[in-house]
């Protein structure tokens, strides 16, 4: 189990972190989200032992982290950090970066796994490429890779799919994260992504202010998500009288058939629900986003349908 315990940092006077405390068990996988400048980063280069704490331990099982001031060579067998930079050898093949992490004196096994890992980041037709050759994402796959090589206990992953292309991106992620947990290996993942979190992570953490602001399952925060912070993670959403709404959460009211007059019901709907003017729609894929202007703020409604600027529509919570 990793046990951060009420950790603070900052690169200079100015603290990044303060009194950041929890724990991750055996093969989970924890997500860490906020702004972009709330130290998602700083944090995963902590718990690598990549600095000294200003406070605090960091503990993987009974193996204290420790930061340069302790350690010549940064890092622990046990646990592996794909950065942002990735940090490959540029003159060698995908398999021979990968390869280079792994024992040769068991020549047979080193190809077996080696093509195992291939396959997991989905490189198969470019193994014997030379990394200087591939593209960001092709590189950032090669990181992974090799990160896994070890087969560490505790993988810190920094943006992991950030340079791959939305054709790979979904598939790679759940290839990569179905190979975590077969093989019981815990996670920390820093992202701005949702989809690197919905349908993958244990846990969430939001990082605000220097501090942990909220720490539950995906489901949990997106389902009622207290501060507009964690709603902007997941969706588009808009805050009315003070409570968060996503954008599917309204309701725009139809008339059911082409006549003029509402029906019954819909006059009854009607009289609970607020007026707006649409300012703009906006094609979503599945939908519509609707712009509109409701007490001098645009709020934003999801819709089957474009609708033209300026009609004066009513909506509803519907929650
Ligand atoms: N090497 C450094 N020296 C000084 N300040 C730094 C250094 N690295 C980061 N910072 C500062 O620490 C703060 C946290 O940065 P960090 O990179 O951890 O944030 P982040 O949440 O990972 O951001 P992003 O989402 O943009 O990657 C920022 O204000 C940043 O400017």
């Amino acid at each position: 189990m990793l046990q951060v315990k009420n950790i603070s940092f900052g690169y200079n006077k100015n603290r990044v972190l303060e009194n950041i405390t929890f724990n991750l068990k055996k093969s989970k996988n924890l997500a860490i989200i906020g702004e972009s400048g709330s130290g998602k980063s700083t944090l995963l280069k902590l718990i690598y032992g990549e600095y000294d704490l200003d406070q605090g331990d960091i503990f993987w099982k009974d193996t204290q982290i420790l930061g340069p001031k302790h350690n010549l060579v940064i890092g622990y067998d046990f646990m592996k950090y794909v950065s942002q930079e990735f940090d490959l050898m540029p003159f060698i093949t995908v398999e021979e970066n990968i390869g280079k992490y792994l024992s040769r004196f068991y020549p047979e096994e080193k190809q077996k796994r080696t093509t195992e890992l291939i396959k997991v980041v989905e490189l198969q037709d470019f193994s014997k490429t030379k990394v200087k050759n591939l593209s960001g994402g092709q590189k950032q796959r090669v990181a992974l890779a090799r990160a896994l090589a070890k087969q560490p206990e505790i993988l810190l992953l920094d943006e992991p799919f950030s340079h791959i292309d939305n054709f790979k991106k979904q598939s790679l992620r759940r290839s990569v994260f179905s190979y975590l947990k077969e093989n019981n290996i815990a996670c920390i993942v820093a992202t701005h992504d949702n989809n690197d979190v919905l349908g993958f992570a244990d846990e969430m953490l939001v990082l605000d202010q220097k501090n942990i602001i909220a720490k539950d399952t995906p489901q949990n925060l997106y389902n009622n998500p207290k501060l507009p912070l964690i709603a902007s993670f997941f969706d588009e959403f808009n805050e009315i009288d003070g409570k968060i709404y996503y954008a599917h959460q309204l309701q725009i009211v139809e008339k059911s058939d082409t006549s003029t007059s509402w029906s019954v019901s819909e006059a009854e709907l009607l009289s609970s629900s607020l007026k707006g003017v649409v300012k703009n729609s906006y094609f979503n894929g599945e939908s519509w986003l609707i712009e509109v202007e409701y007490i001098s703020k645009s709020i934003f409604i999801q819709h089957h349908s474009e609708i033209e600027k300026q009609t004066k529509i009513q909506f509803l919570m519907n929650i």
